[in-house]
């Protein structure tokens, strides 16, 4: 019998008929927007395959119903179930406080080293923006998942730890730069070669893969020199090394400048351009925030750090029509490990309230369809989306924002969603 379980061959899924795919429903919100999500994406596999492919859901325990259960925010039995099972799609998860976890999702992505947070960010017709063309917003974001200051090496003002710390960092660095010595908390921010060439492969694929025109580095290494700075120098390395003739990057536009001008630059650029190679740029992280804003058109797939990635994911999704509809995927893609999961928390206000908008987790749904070959389904739910938000029917977060439109539940919406297909 055809085993059940996605595998993974030099890079390649495997994936059978009725995968199984381990799911965990999240905190606060999670179980509304989680129960509307795995209707749309069961009623759009259906619909594609005429039953002929079904995903087996599995649940899994981690977060507040876990510790409810089994006295475990994070039990190694679901982490296991991932690692076998590979691939998972969960909601959002509260962060608790105390207990010594800092964050649930920061500790799916680090335990199972999902390096690449890969967050698409396009406008669906219909969908309010407070921007004037939210349709030029078409990018992919590649945030570094594992490393920088998110990785929570902290130490607490008054500790011993941070006494020590700051101790080392004046005394045997001969740092005099801590302004107040006796009142500071200090974080570490460690950025790696291999952690940014893993993450700026991956973008500079996908935008191979998927024909896109650039990759932009985004950075503030004017700043932070030997992390985000270095993050910036490693990416264009690799880009040449490993890209050649396929990229056409900032720096062989700065040497051609120095050679031979600024023309021969602009002409080496746009016959780059012409001949389908992907340019690779940077810019500084201040700047970038107000581009994305008024030039959106000139970044494609934007390659960051996990800070940075942090803020631009929730800033472009706001250009969009908001977190509620933005989704994304946790990939390691070396392992095949992946983990689907919505942009934004659990919006505890909402909880239980069959309120919220269930778009963002659908969409990772749908990004979870593409990702195991299944474009038919996928393509099903995306035409299935433009048709329901141009009908105006929408949930409470769009319906403030728009005209005449019919509001409806969490639930409602993939009811529309459903019959739309
Ligand atoms: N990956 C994850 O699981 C993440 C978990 N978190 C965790 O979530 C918890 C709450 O964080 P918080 O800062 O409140 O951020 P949230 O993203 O949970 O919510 C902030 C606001 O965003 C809007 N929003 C969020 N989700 C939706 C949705 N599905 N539909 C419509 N609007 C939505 C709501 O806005 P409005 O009030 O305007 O209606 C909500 O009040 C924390 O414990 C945090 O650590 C945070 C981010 C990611
Ligand atoms: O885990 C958290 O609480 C925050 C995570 C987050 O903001 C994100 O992944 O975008
Ligand atoms: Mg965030």
């Amino acid at each position: 019998m055809m085993s059940n379980k996605i595998t993974v061959n030099n890079g390649a899924l495997n994936v059978p008929d009725n995968p199984v795919i381990p799911y965990i429903e999240g905190d606060g919100t999670g179980p509304d927007i989680w129960a509307a999500a795995s209707r749309v994406i069961d009623a759009a596999v259906e619909k594609a395959y005429d039953g002929k492919k079904k995903i087996d859901w599995k649940e899994i325990l981690v977060g507040g119903k876990s510790y409810d259960k089994t006295g475990e925010w994070l039990p190694d039995e679901s982490l296991e179930t991932i690692r076998e099972y590979l691939i998972a799609i969960k909601g959002p998860l509260t962060t608790p406080i105390g207990g010594g976890i800092r964050s649930l999702n920061v500790a799916l992505r680090q335990k199972l080293d999902l390096y690449t947070c890969l967050r698409p960010v396009r406008h669906y017709t219909g969908v309010p923006s407070p921007v004037k063309r939210p349709e030029e917003v078409d990018m992919a974001i590649f945030r570094e998942n594992t490393e920088d200051i998110y990785a929570g090496i902290e130490f607490q003002e008054g500790t011993d730890e941070a006494k020590k710390v700051i101790d080392f960092i004046q005394n045997e660095m001969g740092s005099e730069n801590i302004r107040f010595p006796e009142t500071s908390g200090i974080g570490i921010k460690p950025i790696s070669k291999e952690g940014t060439e893993r993450l700026v492969r991956s973008a500079i694929q996908y935008a191979i893969n998927e024909n896109r025109k650039s990759v932009t580095l985004v950075h503030k290494g004017n700043i932070m020199k030997f992390t985000e700075g270095s993050f910036k120098a490693w990416g264009y390395d690799l880009a040449h090394r490993e890209f050649g003739d396929k990229v056409f990057t900032w720096h062989q536009y700065d040497e051609i400048v120095e050679k031979e001008g600024k023309e021969a630059a602009n002409k080496a650029q746009d016959e780059a351009e012409a001949a389908g190679k992907i340019i690779v740029k940077d810019s500084i992280a201040d700047i970038f925030l107000q581009q994305i804003l008024t030039r959106p058109k000139e970044h494609e797939v934007v390659a960051t750090m996990n800070l940075n990635g942090d803020y631009i994911s929730d800033a472009l999704a706001a250009q969009v029509g908001g977190i509620g509809i933005a989704p994304g995927a946790n990939i390691n893609y070396d392992t095949g490990h992946a983990i689907f999961e919505a942009t934004h928390g659990t919006a505890p206000k909402y909880a239980g309230q069959d309120k919220v908008n269930p778009s963002s987790l659908i969409l990772s749904g749908e990004l979870l369809l593409r990702h195991l070959g299944w474009h038919e389904a996928a393509e099903l739910i995306t035409q299935s989306m433009d048709a329901t938000i141009g009908s105006k029917v929408v949930t409470y977060d769009f319906a403030r924002l728009m005209d005449n439109s019919q509001e409806v539940k969490c639930s409602g919406f993939a009811d529309e969603l459903i019959k739309n297909m």
